[in-house]
């Protein structure tokens, strides 16, 4: 597990804490303990077994610093040969909730969702029962002994820790980098070891060295209560039981085992403080996208993709209808509790097209994209079909080599554990049988290609060194590993810097025009989809409310593209006016109405557009263009920039 996460990071990581008083002192107490528990039983066993019958419940003295037990055995050495069964017991118990933890926390990562809902359902039960209790319980079933207490207490811990995996595997898993990965048709074993167990490692250790802290004083307590360890054997917490007794007669004798397993939980804890600032320090430096970190001309000298122009001639462009690679029927999105969020949706991407999706946030761009990948997190439902290269891909899903996503933040993007070379090369592993060198050079080679400027050094560096704009460089080129026929792209410029978003939008030009791919771009800001499709999808409130070619968008018959076309500033636009805006809110996923949504906040709705929802049929603007509107716009007429405006203002 832990093999993933860097050698180095890791190394350096425990060097920097060693450095620190607290983890010098970590590791100098960690060793003493480990120690004495190695040495104190040669050393001292003969001593702490030896009985004198005529020296029994002796004080303090100098042959017996801390006196001697009923039978004259001298205490100070059992307490110091106890200390290798304590932690020995405490530690396999620790080990046993770990592994059982792990097992139960990352299940319902693998198995299927009802499998993994069980188990969750399962832990949550477990969890639910006090863990004293749940000790004592099982300590009772599995008999009195040492045995039976190392089981009680390294089953008592799973629950706990089951439950803390389940919470850091669920927020991992719906990060993008593992929804990358997944769509790359990485396999949920595979995911889990790559992708979920490395970035967990730090809160699992430390939770692991808390645990074996609970489980020392655990053993303490039931060899306390009789039911740990058994004569002749003995611990700490025997002693314990042993010494209050006479605690009145030789105070030492209790005091000093008690005081072992609070200094054994001191140095515990002392680890666990030091591991947490360890892995504390290696997340507080990632730095933050610059301008600058991506040079202009990058894309252009370090590509070896062709100098392309995303902004093809419309002539050029493929006949959708006869040479479709995805072509989408009736696609809905809906999450419990009636909120359809994508409410059937048709759309068809021709090979090689660039089809921009624009729309109002929360129109639901993204999850008609995540459904044509099949990844709508749950519990949202998908129906409808989607058809891509002939296959439907929700019963046939053809990941990984065919379909390539970018997704909005190239912080999250990748796995932050991994260095950024070998998630790439990943790809050519798992789909083209690549060798490890191999996938090693190809992945060199293609983010040289997105211009990430000296990408062998590049390679072996983790995402934190890259500047966002890189990120969203280097995850292109994840995309491009295999031989997408399909890239989707979801606002992959949204959370760049300006000058590095147009960077980036010309990567996905050369990208498409080397290696002929369609482009899915989700936008929205419809200037960003004039700029780099051949086609523009508008959706309003789950429906697709006008298609047409970006040439034509001057021609846009629906009041809601007329308003965005408006919004868009141009050279021409006076700095000193307000920009436009639509007045209004789209309505919620949930709310139901009989006619067009975008009603509500139209200037030329009519009672039909209120009761009669219009569905999407040919309008003015020649080939390509449809609108579902009662009323839309002639070609000619006047833009709606200067109303929508004055109605913002207003
Ligand atoms: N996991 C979810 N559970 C419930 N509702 C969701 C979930 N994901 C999205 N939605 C809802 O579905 C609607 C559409 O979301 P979607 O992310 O597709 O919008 P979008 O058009 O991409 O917006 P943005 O540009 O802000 O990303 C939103 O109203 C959102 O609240």
């Amino acid at each position: 597990m832990a093999a993933n996460r860097s050698g180095t990071g890791a190394r350096a990581a425990l060097r920097r804490s060693l450095h620190t008083p607290i983890g010098l002192s970590a590791v100098i107490a960690g060793l003493l303990l480990a120690a004495l528990a190695v040495a104190a039983p040669p050393l001292f066993g003969d001593r702490a077994e030896a009985i004198d019958t005529g020296a029994t419940n002796q004080g303090v003295s100098g042959a017996h610093w801390l006196g001697t037990d009923s039978l004259g055995r001298d205490i100070m050495a059992r307490v110091l040969v106890a200390s290798r069964l304590t932690l020995q017991l405490g530690l396999t118990a620790t080990v046993i909730g770990l592994a059982g933890g792990l097992v139960l926390g990352v299940a319902p990562s693998v198995l299927g969702r009802r499998a993994g809902r069980a188990v969750t359902a399962a832990v949550g039960v477990l969890v639910a029962f006090p863990g004293l209790l749940f000790v004592l319980f099982l300590a009772t079933v599995f008999g009195v002994g040492s045995t039976g207490a190392v089981l009680a207490i390294g089953l008592a811990l799973i629950p706990s820790l089951a439950r803390l995996i389940q919470n850091l595997t669920a927020s991992i898993a719906g990060s993008d980098y593992v929804a990358a990965a997944r769509i790359l048709g990485v396999g949920r074993f595979r995911i889990v070891v790559r992708h979920l167990l490395p970035n967990i490692v730090e809160p699992v250790v430390l939770f692991g060295v808390q645990a074996a802290t609970g489980s020392l004083i655990a053993f303490a307590g039931l060899s306390f209560l009789g039911l740990g360890v058994q004569s002749p054997d003995y611990d700490w917490g025997r002693l314990l039981n042993e010494g209050l007794g006479r605690v009145y007669v030789n105070p030492a004798s209790a005091l000093a085992p008690g005081t072992a397993v609070v200094l054994a939980g001191l140095v515990f804890g002392l680890i666990g403080e030091a591991v947490a600032q360890a892995g504390g320090r290696r997340t507080v430096t990632v730095p933050t996208a610059t301008p600058t970190d991506v040079p202009a001309a990058a894309a252009e000298q370090d590509t070896d993709l062709p100098p392309g122009n995303a902004n093809k001639d419309p002539q050029d462009r493929p006949d959708v209808n006869g040479d479709a690679l995805v072509q989408v029927t009736d696609l809905r999105v809906a999450f419990p509790g009636g909120r359809t969020a994508v409410r059937g949706v048709g759309l068809t991407v021709a090979a090689g097209e660039a089809v921009g999706l624009v729309g109002e946030s929360g129109s639901g761009k993204s999850l008609t994209a995540l459904a044509l990948a099949d990844l709508v997190p749950y519990p949202g439902r998908t129906t409808g079909t989607v058809r891509f290269d002939g296959a439907d891909l929700r019963s046939n899903p053809r990941l990984g080599t065919d379909l390539a996503l970018v997704f909005q933040d190239p912080m999250t993007s990748l796995n932050p554990a991994l260095r950024v070379g070998r998630q790439l090369a990943e790809v050519a592993e798992v789909h083209l049988g690549a060798s490890r060198g191999g996938a090693r050079a190809r992945a060199v080679a293609r983010l040289a290609a997105v211009g990430i400027p000296d990408a062998g050094r590049r390679a072996r560096q983790r995402p934190h060194e890259y500047s966002g704009g890189m990120r969203q460089r280097a995850f292109i080129g994840m995309g491009l590993m295999a031989e997408p026929k399909l890239i989707i792209a979801d606002e992959p410029t949204t959370a760049l810097d300006v000058t590095v978003q147009k960077q980036v939008l010309d990567l996905l030009g050369q990208v498409r025009a080397g290696t002929g791919a369609a482009l899915l771009l989700i936008s929205h800001d419809l200037g960003v989809v004039a700029e780099v499709c051949d086609r523009v999808l508008v959706m309003y409130a789950g429906r697709i409310v006008e298609e047409l070619p970006v040439r034509r968008l001057a021609d846009a018959a629906h009041p809601y593209t007329r308003a965005l076309v408006g919004a868009i500033p141009t050279m021409a636009t006076d700095p000193a006016s307000e920009l436009a805006t639509i007045p209004g809110r789209p309505p919620e996923p949930g709310e139901e109405f009989p006619g067009c949504a975008f009603a509500a906040r139209c200037a030329s709705a009519t009672d039909r557009c209120r009761a009669e929802l219009p569905v999407l049929a040919a309008a003015g603007g020649g080939a390509g263009h449809r609108v579902a509107c009662w009323h839309p716009a002639e070609p000619d007429a006047e833009p709606e920039a200067a109303r929508a405006g004055s109605e913002a203002a207003a």
